[in-house]
C-alpha cells in the first residue's frame, strides 16, 4: 500500500512525512490554488527536499493540447527534477501526450479518470499510475469501487506494471474501500489523516491506559523510568 498526500501545503507535508509511511505527494492546479500565487518551481523543489527522491512526486500539466502538455512536462522535468511523475488528464490530447512521454521514458500518471475505459486506454498507453477520482465518481452516481476493482483485475490479467493511485477522497471509508478494491496507492488530504488519527475514541483509550498505569506506579512514571 502506498499512502500519498494530495496537497502542496509545506507544513502538512513536513508534519505527515514524520508520522506516516509517506510514499509521495500529488498536486494539481486546484491544489496549487489553495496556497495562493506561490513561486511554483521553488515551492515544488522544496517539497522534493522534504520527501526525498525515493518518494513519488506527481505534478500536473496545464496545457490543453498534446503539444502544450508535452512542453509543460519537459518544463517540469527540467525545473523540478526528472523523477517527477507528470500528471496528464486522460482525454484525447492527454492520451497522445502520455504515449509520447512514455516513448521518452518519462514517469506518467494518468489523471481525471472516471471510467474503466479511460483507465484501460491509459494503461495501454503505458501510464505508470492511473488516478481514478473516487468521490467525484460517487457524486456522478458512478460505482467507484467497481471501476477500481475492474482496473485492478485488468492489471492482474495483463501482469501490468501500471498501478492505481486512487484520488479525490472525502472520507476515510472511501480510502479503505479503494485499497480493498485493489488500488496500490491512495492520495489524500491532511484532513483525512487528521480525522483518522485523532478520533476521540483513540484519545479516550490512551487516557484510560495512562490512568491505569499511574494508579499503579504513580503520576509521571514511564516504562523507562522503572529501570
Ligand atoms: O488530483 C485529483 C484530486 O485528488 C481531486 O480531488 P477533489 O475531487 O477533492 O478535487
Amino acid at each position: 500500500m502506498e499512502f500519498l498526500l494530495d496537497t502542496v501545503h509545506i507544513a502538512d507535508i513536513k508534519k505527515y512525512a514524520g508520522i506516516i509511511p509517506l510514499s509521495g505527494v500529488t498536486s494539481n492546479p486546484s491544489i496549487v490554488k489553495k496556497e495562493g500565487k506561490i513561486d511554483f518551481f521553488n515551492h515544488m523543489k522544496a517539497i522534493r527536499q522534504i520527501i526525498g527522491l525515493d518518494a513519488s512526486f506527481h505534478i500536473q500539466v496545464v496545457g490543453q493540447t498534446t503539444e502544450a502538455m508535452v512542453e509543460d512536462a519537459h518544463t517540469i522535468l527540467k525545473n523540478v527534477d526528472d523523477h517527477v511523475f507528470i500528471k496528464i488528464p486522460t482525454n484525447e490530447a492527454g492520451l497522445a501526450a502520455i504515449k509520447q512521454l512514455k516513448s521518452e521514458g518519462v514517469n506518467v500518471t494518468a489523471t481525471a479518470i472516471y471510467t474503466k475505459f479511460q483507465g484501460y486506454l491509459a494503461m495501454s498507453a503505458g501510464a505508470d499510475y492511473l488516478a481514478p477520482y473516487y468521490n467525484r465518481m460517487v457524486n456522478m452516481n458512478i460505482n467507484a469501487d467497481e471501476v477500481i476493482g475492474e482496473l485492478a483485475a485488468q492489471i492482474c490479467r495483463e501482469n501490468s506494471n501500471t498501478k492505481i493511485l486512487a484520488a479525490s477522497f472525502h472520507t476515510v471509508q472511501q480510502v479503505n474501500s479503494a485499497f480493498e478494491m485493489g488500488a496500490q496507492a491512495a492520495t489524500m488530504s491532511a484532513d483525512i489523516l487528521n480525522t483518522a488519527l485523532t478520533a476521540p475514541a483513540i484519545g479516550a483509550a490512551v487516557k484510560d491506559f495512562t490512568n491505569d498505569w499511574e494508579s499503579i506506579y504513580g503520576v509521571g512514571t514511564t516504562v523507562t523510568s522503572l529501570k
